[in-house]
């Protein structure tokens, strides 16, 4: 069997990368999963606007859901303030293993609690487990079919206030049509589409951020 492309993700890291340096993990993957293999991360160009949507809400609270390899958790967690706190979901345990050993590379594990299980169990937990009374900022990343459902159930956990900012990847390829449906026909969300690359690749994806609006 060998090794699994998240390992050896890792050990591109691990060779690449500089320990404690963010950026220099971000760099060390883009160029791994663009020259060598591709792989899920959402990638240099969506990461850019993650970037600057991030930096435009400067939250104090954040929740992931799917970390993958951790990729996009580096890039909110180094972008985030002292005392801020990221919360990331993954529901594979594999993938889970090796996001903690990458998260650590770049020095962020004291911001970031990866928690191992599913959105739809883990959501209505998040109060009573982390203290958590709102998410400033929601990054959504894993199964495209739980986009909607899970946003609903953060809605009826109390765990969005107004102004919350919800970003959802891949709502063009794979796809999330009925989510895409759910944020841009409900009052209570202010949705804008941010045109992209699906990661590493000429196709198009982008992004949907979409505001809470209470
Ligand atoms: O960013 C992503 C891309 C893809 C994906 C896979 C295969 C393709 F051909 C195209 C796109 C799947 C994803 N699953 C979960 C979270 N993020 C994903
Ligand atoms: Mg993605």
């Amino acid at each position: 069997t060998g090794t699994s492309r998240p390992q050896r993700m890792l050990k591109a890291v691990q060779k690449n990368a500089t320990k404690g340096d963010p950026q220099s993990v971000i760099s060390a993957i883009d160029y791994y999963c663009r020259h060598k293999e591709w792989a899920m991360n959402v990638g240099d160009d969506k990461g850019l606007i993650l970037d600057s949507v991030l930096m435009e809400v400067n939250p104090s609270t954040v929740l992931e859901l799917g970390t993958y390899c951790g990729y996009s958790t580096v890039r909110i967690a180094r972008l985030m303030s002292p005392g801020s706190k990221l919360i990331t979901v993954e529901f594979n345990p594999a993938f889970a293993e090796v996001a903690r050993q990458i998260i650590a590379y770049a020095g962020l594990q004291d911001k970031v609690t990866l928690v191992e299980g599913s959105s739809g169990d883990l959501i209505p937990k998040m109060k009573e487990r982390f203290g958590i009374k709102y998410f400033d900022f929601v990054f959504l990343d894993h199964w495209k079919d739980s986009y909607a459902p899970d946003t609903k159930l953060l809605e009826d956990c109390g765990l969005l206030k107004k102004g919350t900012v919800l970003l959802a990847d891949n709502v063009i390829c794979p796809g999330a049509p009925e989510y895409l449906k759910y944020v841009r026909n409900s009052p209570r969300y202010e949705s804008r589409y941010y045109k992209s690359n699906l990661e590493y690749t000429k196709a198009e994806d982008g992004l949907e951020k979409s505001v809470f609006l209470g």
